[in-house]
């Protein structure tokens, strides 16, 4: 049961999480290789990178399931490790593959764990927030992936966690899932939590960061937030995007001349109004499944 009592920790600088040197090795074959990255309380830090590069294995090391080979990890400046215990109550985990009891209901689960917490979160109202509620008597092993995902979350932040690790939270979700979870993101960010999550989605790591890390073949290649690393890639010259609303008749070739003459070579220009995403939420609403 966690302890009502357990306070915040912060190692000096003010970093919830600090990952310095990390090496695991599998087969003798580094597949983290002397990883450094931070993540601070009421931030949201994206670890991004391709498959295989070493972003799961990095955060089940934060994570305390998978012991590192060398460098050091400190949670809320502890040792994910050691101080397991004195951790458990103060971190929420949401994993990839969801590691939930495949035999119980959706409900039970969620009620379940709460019941850890000394000061849980409404569960009520995390089942409105993330649409639980037509699903909540469904088996786990009967969920939909996107399903199983938003139960996973529910359990990572019903504990009121002060530091909270989504791996891919929004992977394999519809539209408004996807939009439900980056609410809650942002509301746990705006409480003060240390959100740590990996993904895929470019456009979720820009809506959601403050700081990004970009890890390659087990290590970290860029950090920064995502202004800096755009303003870092100027050089290579920018893509500009024009939106304006065209009268009736306007002739969009003249654009693509206009541009021709002062020297931009190949101009793409594209007419449109609207986002797919735009129209599949006006055709299928915003209501969760
Ligand atoms: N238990 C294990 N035994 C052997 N190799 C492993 C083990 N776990 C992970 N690996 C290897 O370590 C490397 C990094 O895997 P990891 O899951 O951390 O990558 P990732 O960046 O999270 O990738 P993805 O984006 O595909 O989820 C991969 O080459 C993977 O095959």
């Amino acid at each position: 049961m966690p302890s009502p009592t357990a306070r915040p920790t912060r190692t000096p600088s003010g970093a919830a999480l600090v990952v310095d040197g990390l090496v695991k090795r599998y087969g003798g074959r580094a597949v983290v290789d002397g990883l450094a990255l931070s993540a601070r309380a009421g931030q949201v830090t994206a670890v991004l990178g391709p498959n295989g590069a070493g972003k799961t294995t990095t955060i089940e090391c934060c994570e305390g399931l998978r012991a590192p080979d060398g460098g050091t990890v400190r949670v809320l400046g502890l040792d994910p490790h050691a101080d397991a215990a004195a951790l458990r109550p103060r971190v929420g985990v949401m994993l990839q593959d969801g590691g939930l009891p495949s035999g119980a209901r959706a409900l039970e689960v969620l009620r379940h764990v709460a019941a850890m917490y000394a000061r849980p979160r409404n569960v009520g109202e995390l089942v409105e927030r993330l649409g639980l509620g037509s699903f909540a008597r469904t088996p786990v092993r009967r969920l939909s992936g996107g399903q199983r995902q938003r139960l996973a979350l529910a359990c990572a932040v019903v504990g009121r966690p002060e530091l909270v690790f989504l791996d891919e939270p929004s992977a394999g979700m519809d539209p408004q899932s996807r939009h439900a979870v980056w609410d809650l993101v942002r509301e746990l960010r705006a409480d003060g939590v240390a959100v740590v999550l990996t993904t895929h989605l470019l456009d979720e790591a820009e809506a959601l960061a403050d700081l990004v890390h970009v890890v390659d073949h087990g290590k970290v290649i860029a950090s920064g937030a995502v202004p800096d690393l755009l303003a870092r890639s100027a050089d290579a010259g920018a893509e500009v995007t024009v939106r304006f609303t065209a009268p009736p008749g306007f002739d969009v070739a003249h654009v693509g001349a206009w541009l021709a003459e002062r020297g931009v070579s190949d101009p793409a220009v594209t007419v449109g109004r609207r986002t797919l995403e735009d129209v599949f939420l006006d055709l299928t609403g915003r209501h969760l499944r």
